[in-house]
């Protein structure tokens, strides 16, 4: 695929999106900064005739032609950037084998290349002889956000399938509905190549028939609604199911509901039943119940130092108080080249926000917009903390830092939510708020915890920035 025509298509993609953009952020904050703009068809920033922005001299051709080359710049170096950071032994992209030396199957190799997929990355190089030898082995796997996770247990999951058995015979529970159907999409395209393997949803919405055994080989879904499918409407055969894994584990054994659920579905398993869990956070209490509850596992673990991507550069803005933090977010989004951006607040800010609020419907239909960038700002809850893959994505600001229960710094969260961007190795900005001591106390609790720094970010120097993620 030449860097070109990926940009050129990404122009095309802004064209058609960017005033939604502006609508959207109007919703947000009438005051549109100045520098936000939409673009014409073929991708070119036109000065902004329809909404009154906060002043500011119409925009002159060179610094639009500039801007332009900024998005084609920045957005094709992070093309050839992955390439060289899957060349970098350092990088947890890097491997030394190819997808062919991990021996899967011809058909699998096509849906892998035919997804831009050149070679493995250190978890998939990893982990895939692991989960695909025989005997089966289990798995309690750590990698970085990004790094191919998903990918990862998809190809284990598209591997283990015997299509000619018409019974499921892979569980797969992730903890939200956005992220179930992510990875259900990610196999699809995964197995394009195979088309006698079949997946459903277990989620709210994706009604069954009770008592009729279902035939889909993979059933991916969120915890309550799987232990109901195999329990109280019995439509999984528990006993048949030879392949169970938990994608964002340590939250699917850490969070009360989840690990009720989670423990009872297994309760229901085969003792030879295949366990596969994934994350790119364990604490320390996680991985020892983890270890409990998974026969004699495979461990891939990482040091704590190594959680952070070096590819997510880290800020905060200093505020005085709460109302400025706005006025700080208007000026960074304005003044920065951004693709687009995840803003993470807690419940309850009156803002068009996605939460746990919205019937699942909603949320689906916020996050294809986004997905596919009919909206550039997504402003969200914790629900989208973990696992959300949209590329695009260069920039996530913590409005508000995430606290654990006792108002401490929720180091897990934190690094989740910063996983946003940065996706596979591309850049990214995490941009965190601060407006209070106690704010800055979580800010250096973080800092402490990943022994890596937070710089102060002054909003008036954001070329220097530009040219950090560029
Ligand atoms: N080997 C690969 N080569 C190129 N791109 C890849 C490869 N593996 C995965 N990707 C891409 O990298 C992005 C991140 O992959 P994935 O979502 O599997 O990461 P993850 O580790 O599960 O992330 P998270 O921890 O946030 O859940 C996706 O867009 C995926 O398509």
């Amino acid at each position: 695929m030449s860097g070109d025509s990926w940009a050129v298509s990404v122009d095309v993609q802004e064209a058609s999106t960017a005033c939604s953009q502006l609508d959207f952020l109007k919703k947000v904050d009438p005051c549109l900064p100045a520098g936000i703009r939409g673009t014409d068809i073929n991708g070119n920033i036109e000065p902004q005739t329809d909404v009154s922005l906060g002043g500011g001299p119409p925009p002159d051709l060179a610094e639009q032609s500039l801007l332009n080359k900024l998005i084609r710049r920045s957005l094709v170096r992070n093309r050839n950037q992955v390439e060289v950071l899957q060349r970098d032994p350092s990088s947890p992209l890097f491997s030394v084998k190819t997808f062919e030396e991990l021996r899967l199957k011809p058909e699998l190799l096509r849906g892998v290349y035919c997804l831009g997929f050149n070679r493995p990355s250190r978890i998939q190089e990893n982990a895939l002889p692991m989960m695909l030898a025989q005997p089966p082995q289990n798995l309690i796997a750590q990698s970085q956000s990004g790094t191919g996770k998903t990918a990862a247990f998809s190809l284990a999951m598209l591997s283990h399938v015997k299509p000619e058995n018409h019974w499921t015979q892979c569980l797969c529970i992730a903890p939200t509905y956005e992220l179930a159907l992510q990875i259900g999409q990610v196999m699809e395209q995964m197995g394009k190549f195979c088309p006698e393997v079949t997946l459903t949803y277990a989620v709210r919405g994706n009604r069954m028939q009770r008592g009729v055994r279902l035939q889909q080989h993979v059933v991916i879904g969120t915890p309550g609604t799987l232990l109901d499918w195999c329990s109280k409407y019995r439509i999984i055969d528990p006993k048949l199911i030879s392949m169970f894994v938990l994608d964002e584990a340590d939250v699917m054994i850490a969070t009360q509901g989840h690990r009720d659920q989670s423990i009872r579905i297994h309760r229901l398993l085969p003792k030879e039943c295949q366990m596969l869990l994934f994350s790119a956070t364990f604490e320390d209490s996680v991985w020892g119940f983890a270890e409990k509850v998974v026969p004699d596992p495979n461990i891939i673990r990482l040091r704590r130092e190594e959680e952070t991507l070096d590819t997510i550069k880290q800020f905060y803005i200093l505020c005085r108080e709460e109302e400025e933090k706005f006025s700080a977010l208007c000026d960074l989004y304005g003044g920065l080249t951004v693709a687009q951006a995840m803003i993470f607040c807690r419940e309850g800010h009156q803002v068009a926000l996605l939460s746990g609020e919205l019937t699942v419907e909603q949320r689906a239909d916020v996050i294809q917009r986004f997905r596919t960038g009919k909206e550039k700002v997504l402003v969200t809850t914790n629900v989208c903390s973990r696992g959300i893959d949209v590329e695009q994505v260069t920039l996530v600001v913590n409005f508000d830092l995430p606290v654990d229960m006792e108002g401490n710094a929720d180091n897990e969260t934190y690094l989740h939510r910063i996983g946003r961007t940065g996706r596979f190795g591309r850049r990214g900005f995490a941009v965190n708020m601060v407006d209070s001591e106690r704010s800055m106390e979580l800010i250096r609790q973080i800092e402490r915890h990943f022994n890596r720094s937070i710089s102060r970010l002054d909003p008036g120097s954001l070329q220097e920035m530009e040219l950090l993620i560029s």
